[in-house]
């Protein structure tokens, strides 16, 4: 039973080991331990079972513990994860230990939440240039940032060292977008437009996309339904569907968040 510290200088080029391979639905988890461990820390909490934690985060405990194990943690007999340290090898091993800079693209509706959402800073990043094509957009202040055309994205870019790219723009201009944020360096891609992107092998692409979230929850009412026999197991014509198959785990390229 164990807890190390990340060695190395979290950070700092040149000092940090080389991070172990993590199964992607690891990586996808270690969010999630690392809100609870944040809540748990304002309740006044200094260590957890891998039962509290598993708990809070909404996870089964041996599933919780094949992940911190990954990470080299496994907490003390009998005590359970030291809070603050297990924080520590999280935000080190998600990289944010460095507060990553964020550019938002596409400032119309759902660009304007995003923008004035504060929550970003608290949680490793920082929005740090805010981009439109539409000339009566540029100019505007949005929490203390003002609204750039794209086409000075390059400049921004290099200027403010983004890192991450959020396209929230309609599906038509996403790819173009994706082009440019790509051609500015950006090698990371937060995509909301209900489109597949085409990027080089070394830019990774998350897509958040509510509807298709919803889809999934209709596939599992509707799978509820063909189980208990309630309304939405008969078809137009009135006939029986058979139970429909279980959900099974998967993973994709352009995975959704929330899978
Ligand atoms: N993922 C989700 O759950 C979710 C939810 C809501 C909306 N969306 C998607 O988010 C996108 C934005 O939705 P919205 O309601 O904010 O749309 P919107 O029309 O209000 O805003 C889009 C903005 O993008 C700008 N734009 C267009 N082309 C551009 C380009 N080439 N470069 C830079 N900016 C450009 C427009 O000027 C506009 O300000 C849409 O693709 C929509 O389908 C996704």
């Amino acid at each position: 039973m164990s807890q190390q510290r990340p060695t190395g200088t979290p950070g700092r080029a040149g000092h940090v080991p080389a991070l172990p391979d993590l199964p992607e639905a690891t990586v996808a988890r270690l969010p999630e331990y690392l809100r609870a461990l944040h809540h748990l820390i304002e309740a006044g909490h200094d260590t957890v079972s891998s039962e509290g934690l598993a708990a809070a985060a909404g996870v089964n405990s041996a599933k919780l513990r094949k992940d911190l194990s990954h990470l080299g943690s496994y907490g003390t007999r009998g005590v359970g994860y030291d809070i603050a340290l297990l924080v520590e090898q999280i935000e080190f091993v998600l990289g944010l230990t460095q507060r990553r800079a964020v550019a938002l693209v596409g400032i119309g509706n759902l660009g304007h939440a995003l923008a004035g959402y504060a929550g970003f800073g608290s949680r490793g990043f920082r929005i740090a240039a805010l981009f439109d094509a539409d000339p009566a957009r540029v100019g505007e202040e949005i929490n203390g940032l003002v609204v750039r055309h794209i086409d000075d994205l390059p400049r921004y870019a290099a200027e403010e060292s983004i890192a991450i790219g959020v396209i929230a723009t309609p599906a038509a201009a996403a790819q173009r977008v994706a082009d440019q944020l790509v051609a500015a360096g950006v090698t990371s891609i937060l995509n909301f437009a209900p489109c597949v992107l085409a990027v080089p092998e070394n830019v990774d692409v998350r897509k958040v996309d509510l509807a298709i979230e919803l889809q999934i929850l209709s596939f599992h009412e509707h799978r509820k339904a063909t189980l208990t026999g309630l309304p939405g197991n008969r078809g137009g014509s009135g006939g029986n569907f058979p139970a429909l198959p279980r959900a099974l785990p998967d993973t994709g390229t352009q995975e959704a968040v929330g899978t």
